[in-house]
């Protein structure tokens, strides 16, 4: 299997751990993710050290308390497909959280280096600003929970599902020079479901000069690492892709740049 792919643990473990990305897995800088699978009354505790962290809570509902602040009885939808906005805790660095599981649940737990700046905060869905992105087969649908117009210091996150037959993250766009303001370098984690769940979707992850060129075969509850790159996105006739994106690096911005041999695809824009 690609070393980009990180597979899901076959069971979670004693914690309900089933992904873990640390920068230091990845051979990277800032992006840390993982995922936790909960029963009913399981709670999860983490001190957040110097890393601020994003609580998406994928599927399920739980309470979750910081040091200074409660959110109980948050979340709605059951299942990622639902399309409904998640609800989200955002958690500075230096703080702590405490998740308690109310019914099953799916969490993903998004980490960057934070500075302290905010205030733990409730992400609720009516905060999630919802796009469509793209027309025709590359239609899809956008949920950004943390774009960089909300406060957070290294952090973007956002959700992206993806019509059977149809791409994303498309046409092919990378993030991987400091060199704003064209483009600001960010690594970002790629979190994949598929339905129904035997299905895959196919990334490519490819730079100018193809030293790094593949294509990934991406299986549901897999997690893509995409340290450099354009990474464009298909979704197989019968197989909706969702996908979570976590990105960070020294600049809080996302600046892309088409891969020149398909921005020709880009919508035009009239005046
Ligand atoms: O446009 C999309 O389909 C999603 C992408 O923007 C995705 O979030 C990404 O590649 C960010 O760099």
């Amino acid at each position: 299997m690609s070393e980009l792919i990180v597979p899901a643990k076959q069971q979670p473990d004693a914690d309900g751990n089933v992904i873990e990305v640390t920068p230091e897995s990845a051979g990277w800088q800032y992006v840390g993710f993982q995922v936790y699978r909960l029963g009913p009354g399981q709670t999860l505790f983490r001190q957040t050290e110097q890393l601020e962290v994003c609580l998406v809570l994928l599927s399920g509902r739980g309470n979750v308390s910081t040091s200074k602040s409660q959110w109980l009885n948050i979340g709605e939808r059951m299942n990622v497909f639902e399309q409904k906005p998640p609800f989200s805790i955002y958690v500075p660095n230096s703080d702590f959280f405490e998740f308690q599981a109310i019914t099953e649940v799916e969490l993903a737990l998004c980490s960057a280096p934070g500075h302290g700046t905010y205030e733990a905060r409730l992400i609720a869905p009516e905060h999630v600003g919802i796009e469509t992105r793209g027309s025709g087969n590359t239609e899809r649908r956008i949920h950004n929970i943390l774009p960089e117009q909300e406060q957070a210091d290294s952090l973007l996150v956002v959700e992206v599902f993806t019509p059977n037959g149809h791409w994303s993250s498309y046409p092919p766009h990378k993030h991987d020079r400091d060199s704003l303001p064209d483009e600001s370098l960010l690594e970002e984690t790629y979190y994949y479901h598929v339905q129904p769940e035997q299905g895959f979707a196919i990334q490519r992850v490819y730079t100018d000069d193809e030293s790094l060129d593949e294509i990934l075969a991406v299986k549901d509850g897999q997690t893509v690492l995409v340290p450099k790159g354009y990474h464009p996105v298909s979704a197989p006739p019968g197989y909706d892709v969702y996908y979570l994106n976590v990105m960070a690096g020294p600049t809080r911005t996302w600046r892309f740049y088409n891969d020149p041999n398909h921005e020709w695809l880009m919508p035009k824009t009239t005046n």
